[in-house]
This record gives C-alpha cells, sequence and structure tokens, in this order.
C-alpha cells in the first residue's frame, strides 16, 4: 500500500471532536423523501427582494469540522444543559460574522411531513432540533437525527456567568451559494448601535458557548409538552 504510514485513505470526513458517535455527521444538508417537487423549487429559488438580501454563505467555505467552534460537555452543575453538551468558541469572533451553516434533515414543515403520519416512528413536531426555514414554503431542517455542529447551540437562558448578558448569536436563513439553496446558519450577534471599545470588533470572546434565543414558542411548547403551566412568564423573551 502506498501512502504515508498512519494515514490511511478514508472515504469518510473527519468527525469534529467529541461528536456523538450514533448521530451520522453531516457535511452537506440531507433531504426527506417526501420533499416534493414544489418544495425542492422553492428550496432552490434565491428569494429577490432587494430591499431584504439574504446573506449568503460563500462558494469557497469549506464543509466539514468548523475550526472556530468546539462541541464541549457541560460538566457545571448550575448550567441548565448541564450533562449535555454546547458550542464553545475556539477563537474570538466578530460581529455579525457566519460561524456556521446549520446542517440536518430538509423536510416538510407541517404535519403529517408528507409521510402520511407516523408511519415511519418518527415525529418531527417532538425534535428540539428543528428549524424553520421558510413557512411559506413549507419547508423546515431537522438536527436530531443527523446534523453539524450546529446543533449543539443552546439557548442562553439561565446560563450561568452571562452578568445579565442575552444570546450572543443568532440563528438566520441564508442563500447557500454551494448548494443554491436556502439554508440555516449561526451569526455572531451584530454589534448593538450603543457598542462601545472592544465589543464593536468581538462579538464572541475565545472560550465563551455561542447561545442564541430559542424563541419564546419554543420554551412554551416545552411546558406544555410537560404539563407546565403555560401563562408564567418562565424566563422566555
Ligand atoms: C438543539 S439542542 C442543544 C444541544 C443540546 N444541549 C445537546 O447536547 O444535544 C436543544 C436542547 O438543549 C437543551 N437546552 C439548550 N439550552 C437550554 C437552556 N437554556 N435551558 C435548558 N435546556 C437547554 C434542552 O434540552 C433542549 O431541548
Amino acid at each position: 500500500m502506498g501512502g504515508r504510514p498512519g494515514h490511511q485513505p478514508s472515504a469518510t470526513p473527519p468527525l469534529p471532536l467529541n461528536w456523538p458517535s450514533h448521530v451520522p455527521y453531516l457535511t452537506a444538508p440531507a433531504y426527506s423523501p417526501h420533499l416534493t417537487p414544489a418544495h425542492l423549487r422553492a428550496l432552490r429559488t434565491r428569494p429577490a427582494d432587494p430591499s431584504d438580501p439574504l446573506p449568503a454563505i460563500p462558494r469557497d467555505l469549506k464543509p466539514g469540522p468548523c475550526a472556530s467552534v468546539l462541541i464541549t460537555p457541560i460538566t457545571d452543575p448550575s448550567h441548565p444543559a448541564h450533562g449535555q453538551a454546547g458550542l464553545f468558541a475556539t477563537c474570538d469572533l466578530a460581529p455579525g460574522e457566519l460561524i456556521l451553516p446549520y446542517l440536518g434533515e430538509i423536510h416538510i414543515g407541517t404535519a403529517p411531513f408528507g409521510s402520511g403520519g407516523s408511519e415511519e416512528g418518527y415525529n418531527y413536531a417532538q425534535s428540539d432540533y428543528d428549524l424553520w426555514l421558510g413557512r411559506e414554503a413549507d419547508l423546515a431542517v431537522d438536527a436530531a437525527r443527523m446534523g453539524n455542529e450546529a446543533r449543539f447551540v443552546n439557548d442562553y437562558r439561565g446560563v450561568p456567568g452571562r452578568g445579565g448578558r442575552k444570546a450572543n448569536a443568532e440563528f438566520r436563513v441564508v442563500w447557500d451559494a454551494r448548494t443554491a439553496e436556502i439554508c440555516m446558519a449561526v451569526f455572531v450577534l451584530p454589534a448593538g448601535k450603543r457598542a462601545v471599545g472592544r465589543a464593536r470588533v468581538v462579538g464572541i470572546t475565545r472560550g465563551e458557548e455561542v447561545l442564541v434565543s430559542y424563541g419564546r414558542g419554543f420554551w412554551q411548547g416545552r411546558r406544555e409538552a410537560d404539563g407546565q403551566d403555560v401563562d408564567g412568564e418562565g424566563g422566555a423573551s
């Protein structure tokens, strides 16, 4: 066999550190077999609104593990996702910077998801990793069963040591120039108008957890599923 010792030719891409072995790692989107030609057309049509253009993932963004983030087990018992994992910055990230695409299985957004109910024994509506790509197009992306590092982004609520700060990142729908499809991605939040000093150039500091807001609806749905009182505020924004 040729090649350098210890370097076996391999068809599988490298995995990010701490990637869970039971979840397939994606370097490109996966597609539900139930997507119709109309769904695929919508997915592959770049919305043309010059007043509100979609941000783009550049053609030269390399697929595979993202060097700016690290999947990290949460060992702090006071963290609300203790025992799970989160995504942490490995370098300072600039306000408004694209961190990475959110990859998963692109599927029909509303039940019965094109599959005639639960015949496959899987219900996207119960996934904690499911995001809308477009309500009008009825498209969503679910990273529960497969995905990339972005599936480990936690919500800021209750995370200790934030000093009153909320999310430092956000999900945004983008145009992926590599696939010529709409896609979800994680961005550093832009600097606020009143940002001064370092906050104008660094949105997320090296070692800090990347935290978004899942939105009030996510936590309300969670409390309903748990049979809790949904009239209470419960910290959702
Ligand atoms: C998209 S996953 C985030 C990654 C997850 N921590 C993991 O290790 O797979 C969403 C789940 O993370 C947990 N989570 C994220 N942010 C949280 C928060 N602020 N408080 C409590 N649980 C949180 C919840 O269990 C939620 O259902």
